[in-house]
């Protein structure tokens, strides 16, 4: 069979990477760049996060998606050293993470995005980006930390951001207030920001949620160029159409456990998946299957609205 000529060689790798990959809950993968082990965190007497055993493939774009209360931002936290763990283990390029505080994590080559907070929004848009060299989130961090860490260094941080944000289409807006961009640019932003420590792995925190159409496109176009510049992208996200168009994996959470795995189309069509959203969202009545596709596609279309 002759190769398609069209599909990029990003693509290409993750699918061959994936293609014997069972379906399966907690799927050994071919060339893992992160490896969890029993990891478990629980909020008084409810178990946010009960992971058994999960492994990113290298390279490609992997979907975490679940219904509201999942555990995926919990875990998400925990990955990155937002948050501690009760029990459980990571590995990260073959380094253990558990216990690393977040900017060393981001040292290390894992980044996650973050929502602009009101202290961030008070920033120009050159300043998040140079404090986005630091893999940190910002907050009080930035007031006396960091021009002690810039020192030597600012200039090459400075043209790396301005690099980006030509990038990103976001040069016009330099020196306006983060605070005054759209919902769209603040989500290009939030990416351009984490690719300033210039990772290995990137985590993103539902990418689409706010975004006007306009944007879409040119988001999804990003997130896609990050696997073709040899990156692995992990992202949290409730929008099925984008979940179905850029992962090359999805990884199913449900109260806490990953519950299914596959490649978008085996992942939505998975009656275990089907049930854990209106395990979440209905009364439980039964529905034929057909029934209950097209409300899980319709509640992802009405997440989106809701964010
Ligand atoms: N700091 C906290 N204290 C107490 N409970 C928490 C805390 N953070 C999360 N939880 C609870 O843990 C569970 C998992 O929440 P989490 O936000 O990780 O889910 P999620 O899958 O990201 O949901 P969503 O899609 O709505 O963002 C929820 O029941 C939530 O209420």
């Amino acid at each position: 069979m002759a190769a398609d000529t069209n599909v990029p060689p990003g693509v290409v790798k993750a699918r061959e990477a994936l293609k014997d990959v069972p379906h399966e809950p907690g799927a050994k993968k071919k060339d893992p760049i992160l490896v969890a082990d029993k990891v478990v965190r629980r909020f008084g007497g409810l178990t946010a996060v009960q992971v058994d055993h999960i492994e990113i493939q290298r390279g490609a774009i992997t979907a975490l998606i679940g219904p509201n209360g999942a555990g995926k931002t919990t875990f998400f936290n925990l990955l990155t050293g937002f948050d501690k763990p009760n029990e459980g283990n990571w590995n990260f390029n073959g380094s253990p993470l558990a216990g690393v505080p977040p900017h060393k994590v981001a040292r290390k080559g894992m980044v996650r995005t973050f929502q602009l907070t009101k202290a961030l929004s008070r920033l120009s848009v050159i300043d998040n980006m140079r404090l986005g060299a630091t893999g940190q989130k910002g907050e009080s961090f930035w007031q006396g930390l960091i021009p002690a860490l810039w020192q030597g260094q600012e200039k090459e941080i400075t043209e790396r951001a301005d690099e980006l944000l030509v990038r990103f289409k976001l040069d016009a807006k330099r020196e306006d207030f983060a605070g005054s961009l759209s919902g769209g640019q603040r989500k290009l932003l939030e990416m351009a920001r984490a690719l300033m420590v210039q990772p290995d792995m990137v985590m993103l925190d539902e990418p689409m949620a706010g975004v006007n159409p306009a944007l879409t496109q040119s988001l999804l176009g990003h997130v896609k160029s990050l696997r073709e510049d040899g990156m692995t992208v992990l992202f949290v996200e409730h929008d099925m159409d984008m979940v179905r168009d850029i992962s090359d994996w999805v990884i199913v959470m449900g109260q806490g456990q990953v519950i299914a795995e596959g490649t978008p189309d085996t992942v939505m069509a998975d009656p275990r998946v089907i049930d854990a959203y209106l395990g979440a969202h209905h009364d439980g009545t039964a529905h034929d299957s057909a029934e209950v596709a097209a409300e899980v596609a319709a509640e992802a279309e009405g997440g989106k609205s809701d964010e």
